[in-house]
């Protein structure tokens, strides 16, 4: 119905494009980042993240993935720096992620895809007055995307995987105080960076993304977790794994993808 869609043969990737014609678009995200390829720009500064007084409030599954949801009605939780001309306000994060054992990150490097990919999805609150505006404008996001590797576990993921079976069907939500997302970052911040779109409908073209290079460890045990997690509702007789919600690369189009140091 209407602008429904999801990850499934009938509705996905591959169809968008009939509701969302922008999908076609020449800014599209995800991209296959070619660390060669990519121009290493010494005027790109450090990306510098102020979560101090970050504030997480709920956790939801929307339908398409499990989202942290933080307060942005002042500066509180900002990222500053890099290709940024501004400070952009923290919204949300959420995950995309394979099935067992295959691939589910968005952004592959050189062809290849990680287990998991981590999106902090910003706003700049300086340029526009609400999340709604700043999303449809070219400089009005920025995602800062980090890799997820199996191997063991990651010391803080579980207090997000613990959280999972109260957010089981879509459209659950479950309060979520006090999860500061610092602690999902790898030890270098290097990154690359390129302009870009949201990675599922409306697919605005209204991305910075920032795409850190090294990953993040996590065990294939907490994977497991959100695959617990189902696309369908409770009142659903249909029951759906909620798994391989990742957007495959889409064309560069000849846009610059920079690179830290
Ligand atoms: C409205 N918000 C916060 C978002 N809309 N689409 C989002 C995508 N999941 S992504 N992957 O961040 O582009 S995030
Ligand atoms: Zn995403």
């Amino acid at each position: 119905t209407g602008n429904h869609w999801g990850y499934g043969k009938e509705d996905g990737p591959s169809v968008w494009h009939r509701n969302y014609p922008v999908a076609q678009g020449d800014r599209q995200s995800p991209i296959d980042v070619v660390p060669h390829q990519a121009s290493h720009d010494p005027s790109l500064g450090p990306i510098v993240l102020n979560y101090d007084q970050c504030t997480s409030i709920k956790i939801a599954n929307n339908g398409h993935s499990v989202v942290v949801e933080f307060e942005d009605s002042d500066d509180r939780s900002v990222i500053r720096g890099g290709p940024l001309d501004n400070p952009y306000r923290l919204k949300q994060f959420h995950f995309h992620w394979g099935g067992k054992g295959c691939h589910g990150s968005e952004h592959t490097v050189a062809g290849n895809s990680y287990a998991s990919e981590l999106h902090l999805v910003h706003w700049n609150a300086v340029k526009y007055k609400t999340f709604g505006e700043a999303a449809t404008a070219p400089d009005g996001l920025a995602v800062l995307g980090i890799f997820l590797e199996t191997g063991d576990d990651h010391r803080w993921l579980h207090m997000i995987t613990d959280a999972l079976f109260t957010v089981k069907f879509k459209g659950s939500v479950a309060d979520f105080k006090g999860f500061n997302p610092k602690c999902l970052l790898p030890s270098s911040l290097h990154y690359w960076t390129y302009l870009g779109s949201l990675t599922t409908p409306p697919l605005h073209e209204s991305v910075i993304w920032i795409v850190v290079k090294e990953p993040i460890t996590v065990s294939e045990k907490q994977l497991g977790k959100l695959r617990m997690l189902l696309f369908t509702g409770e009142e659903e007789d249909q029951r759906t794994r909620m798994e391989n919600n990742f957007r495959p690369p889409q064309l560069l189009k000849g846009r610059k993808v920079r690179s830290s140091n």
